[in-house]
């Protein structure tokens, strides 16, 4: 199991962070800063190659134990062998794949992961048919609109030529709303973010058979735990363009024990809320992809449906100030919990005008 799941207390996890910190210096001292920044300007063909290998499933076509050739993997999928053989021996220095045997592919943990998991495939679909081309359009939105929040404003737009969004993007997308919402379980399960340590660290049980709202809720997954540690409970799960068919994919994802306490309805939050009188209205990593003028609306929205005693639950992105904990954990709370790239707030900024530091108050 990954050390990350073994070390518990917090000692154990002080310990893992440090050393975690202290690999990449370690590097660094190693190649010196010339290598560091050479090293860093190819990062781009990381992506290319984890591309290849999640849009071709390679992953499917290795034996789970055991290896296959370049020649039969090629023919699998229909790929030309050459181009195969330079991407996946790249890869392999990404770890993944290995190859044991000349010319023999094998997997590694991380391409195993790649091959079983929908959730992950999605997510790494995600990044590299939609974020990647969008953020190599972010310095061009900041020169073109150096002090705008609109979310028509940013990477994107500059990226199509026209006014759209990061969201009508990815509905528009091959994966669209369905895939994202994937995607998002893929990352969304991360420490602090496992939905049962959600059920576990919030008074749900003090609502009774009362209501909780869950808006931008997306397959409503985050609901599940909390629905089974609270059997009376019910929820109302609000995304845009829900229809008839996301609804039903999402609902074959719920268990059974709680598919009569869930709901889905389509809903836009900067739009009146149309669930009166609910005890909760949940918002779960979902404000933060918008800037303060655009959260205001959203919770001003809120304001027609709260009866006294409703209860606004945000759970979302926190930032440390600068320099206050390890470099490791601060660059995890700079990329969103998962995008990997060092600069959440340019990024924020690149999909949604979003401004990270201001709305969760912390330093930016
Ligand atoms: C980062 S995801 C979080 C999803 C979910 N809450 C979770 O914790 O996994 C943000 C969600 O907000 C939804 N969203 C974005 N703009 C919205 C809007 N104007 N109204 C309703 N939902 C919206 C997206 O479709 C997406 O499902």
């Amino acid at each position: 199991a990954p050390l990350a799941n073994a070390v518990k207390d917090e000692a154990g996890k002080r310990a893992r962070n440090e050393l975690l910190d202290t690999l990449p210096d370690l590097q660094r001292a190693l190649e010196g800063p010339k290598d560091t920044l050479i090293r860093t300007t190819w990062t781009p063909l990381n992506l290319v190659a984890l591309q290849t290998v999640n849009r071709h499933q390679i992953g499917k076509h290795v034996p789970a134990n055991g290896t296959i050739s370049y020649k039969e993997l090629s023919e699998k999928i229909n790929f030309p062998e050459a181009r195969l053989r330079r991407i996946l021996r790249y890869s392999m220095t990404q770890r993944i794949f290995h190859e044991p045997e000349l010319n023999h592919v094998a997997h590694t943990p991380v391409s195993r992961l790649m091959a079983d998991d929908k959730n992950m495939q999605s997510w790494i679909s995600l990044i590299t048919d939609l974020f990647a081309p969008v953020v190599t359009h972010a310095n061009d939105a900041f020169e073109r609109w150096p002090t705008s929040n609109s979310p028509k404003e940013t990477a994107v737009a500059a990226w199509k030529g026209a006014e759209t969004t990061w969201f009508e993007e990815v509905a528009a997308s091959k994966g669209g709303l369905s895939g994202f919402r994937e995607g998002m379980e893929a990352v969304g399960s991360g420490e602090g973010w496992s939905t049962s340590a959600l059920a576990e660290n919030y008074p749900w049980g003090e609502f009774g058979s009362g209501t909780v709202v869950d808006i931008g809720g997306a397959s409503g997954h985050a609901c599940v735990p909390i629905a089974e540690a609270f059997p009376d409970l019910k929820f109302i799960v609000q995304d845009l363009e829900m229809g008839d068919e996301l609804e039903k994919e999402h609902r074959t994802l719920l268990p059974e024990a709680v598919q009569s306490r869930i709901s889905f309805m389509s809903h836009d939050f900067f739009t009146e809320q149309p669930v009166k009188d609910a005890d909760v209205y949940f918002f779960r990593c979902t404000l933060h992809n918008w800037s303060d003028e655009f959260v205001i609306k959203a919770l001003k929205a809120l304001v027609p449906a709260l009866k006294p005693g409703a209860r606004v639950v945000i759970q979302d992105n926190g930032l440390a100030p600068p320099g206050t904990i390890g470099l490791t954990e601060e660059s995890n709370q700079r990329q969103d919990h998962g995008f990997h790239v060092n600069v959440l707030d340019q990024l924020q900024g690149a999909r949604a005008g979003g401004l990270e530091g201001v709305v969760r108050g912390g330093g930016s």
